[in-house]
């Protein structure tokens, strides 16, 4: 009888936040659980549940979708918004979700709920209907405790911007060329506070790019964290990589053709996620700085408003110049199959954590160009505690990613950034021994018996537990 309980799936709720960095990492972590026979059903909006159901490889998804009361947005998803205030307008949507989540949760209730933590209202919800609530905020571990260092500290606070500092604490020494806007930290602040109360924190990393800083968790703050990732491995075919996410504006076959016709190693990958808009100007700086660094490159850039008055993004000639060394895709790109293709010799990343974990999977050099949120904190990861790559060089830490950045990085310090990587000798060699070293790790972590398979079975093991726990009750 006890056996019998044990193997009934577990009815599990996965709701994901309205932006594409928050929305496919957990969408990628509830299909870890549905292929381990749970019945998981992901609650979302209609345009969004439209796009889960256009991949296939979701077909063992249920969607569940909740209508936006009064007022809805034009868009779903702060993806789709090429300003500030259509992306605050997707926020304050996602925010009167509550009330039809809440009836959803009170009619159907499951045996757990997985929800982002910008759901504030989720532990309010949970609480009172006693549905086990897990975790979940993008970020590796080793931005937590970033964060819980800064905020034990609010000394860093008051330090001159530019200024460099360390930040206390934490298992390896880290300094920092760059502070948070306080307002925005204190967002996180809270955010973080709420995701202890929780049954645990699910990570969409490997324990082993950040093991220290597991162990250091646990201890500093008594909560469970549970690594399950790298979460995108789970697409294991050009078709499912290409799928993943919004509908590329490349097919699957022009991107691998292009990338077939170039030498391994050769192409530089750059991206700066599904959020960040840079202005034309520094649009204009990565094009010169990229055509004086000599290499290939795939390029995505995605749908910004016209600025008044600017010349454009692209030096002039730029295009007809590159027309066999670079391919600017301009909208969505399918990161994950062009990261793991064998001509990728670098990625210039903003480091959000889903493209470091994405290009970390595919053993590919890193340059760091952080913008805003914990993208600071992962290139520390990357640069000073795996060494798998270079900084830029970026100091300004933004509110949001829509462009209201006043310094412009300039060509020669991206060119110099790529050349590092790029050019050979022996510090891009040992960069690059470092980055496949940690992909082995990677893959390992999501096979058979690897860290982040044990730590699946063992969260199911114990949330079935705690289920027929309560029905004992
Ligand atoms: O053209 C594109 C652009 C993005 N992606 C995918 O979109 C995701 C983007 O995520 P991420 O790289 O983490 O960047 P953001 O969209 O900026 O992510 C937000 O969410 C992350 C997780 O919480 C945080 O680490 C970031 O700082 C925050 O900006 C990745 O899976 C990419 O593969 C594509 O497939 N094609």
């Amino acid at each position: 009888m006890e056996r019998e309980a044990e193997n009934r799936p577990l009815k599990l709720y996965f709701l994901p936040f309205l932006a594409a960095g928050h929305m496919i990492p957990l969408c990628d972590i509830a299909m870890l659980f549905a292929s381990r026979g749970q019945d998981v059903t992901v609650i979302t909006t209609p345009s969004n549940a439209e796009t889960l159901l256009k991949r296939k490889s979701n077909n063992h998804l249920h969607i569940h979708t909740v209508d936006i009361p009064s007022d809805s947005p034009q868009i779903e998803n702060i993806t789709s918004a090429t300003n500030i205030d259509s992306a605050i307008s997707v926020y304050t949507a996602a925010m009167l979700l509550r009330q039809p989540v809440e009836q959803f949760l009170r009619e159907n209730p499951p045996d757990c709920i997985v929800a982002d933590f910008m759901y504030q209202w989720v532990s309010e919800i949970a609480n009172t209907l006693q549905i086990p609530r897990l975790a979940f905020n993008g970020f590796p571990l080793f931005a937590v405790c970033a964060m819980n260092s800064f905020s034990a500290h609010p000394e860093l606070f008051s330090g001159s911007v530019s200024e460099p500092f360390n930040l206390p604490d934490l298992p390896h020494p880290i300094t920092m060329h760059a502070r948070s806007p306080e307002g925005i930290f204190r967002f996180y602040e809270a955010l973080l506070k709420m995701e202890v109360e929780s049954h645990g924190l699910i990570v969409n990393s490997f324990v082993e790019i950040e093991s220290e800083y597991v162990e250091h968790y646990e201890r500093t703050t008594g909560h469970k964290a549970w690594h399950l990732g790298p979460a995108s491995l789970v697409h294991a075919s050009n078709q499912q990589k290409s799928e993943r996410g919004h509908i590329s504006v490349v097919s699957e076959n022009d991107c691998v053709s292009w990338l077939n016709s170039k030498q391994p190693n050769s192409v530089v990958y750059i991206s700066f996620g599904s959020t960040c808009r840079f202005s034309d100007n520094q649009l204009y700086e990565i094009a010169a700085g990229v055509e004086a660094s000599g290499h290939p490159f795939i390029w995505v850039v995605l749908e910004k408003l016209e600025e008044k008055g600017s010349k454009g993004w692209l030096p002039e000639g730029f295009e007809e110049r590159m027309k066999e060394k670079g391919m600017i895709i301009r909208g969505w790109a399918p990161q994950v199959l062009i990261l793991d293709h064998p001509a990728i010799g670098g990625f210039l990343t903003h480091c959000g954590w889903n493209s470091v974990v994405e290009g970390v999977s595919a053993g590919v050099p890193m340059m760091t160009w952080p913008v805003q949120a914990d993208q600071f904190y992962n290139e520390k990861l990357i640069t000073e505690v795996q060494g798998n790559g270079v900084e830029v060089g970026a100091v300004e830490w933004g509110v949001s990613g829509y462009g209201e950045r006043k310094i412009v990085i300039s060509r020669e310090k991206i060119e110099k950034a790529v050349r590092r990587v790029m050019d050979g000798g022996d510090e891009a060699e040992e960069i690059r021994r470092r980055a496949r070293q940690l992909a082995v790790k990677a893959k390992e972590a999501v096979r058979e018996g690897g860290s982040s398979h044990r730590n699946l079975r063992e969260l199911i093991r114990d949330l079935k537990l705690l289920r027929d726990s309560r029905s004992a009750n």
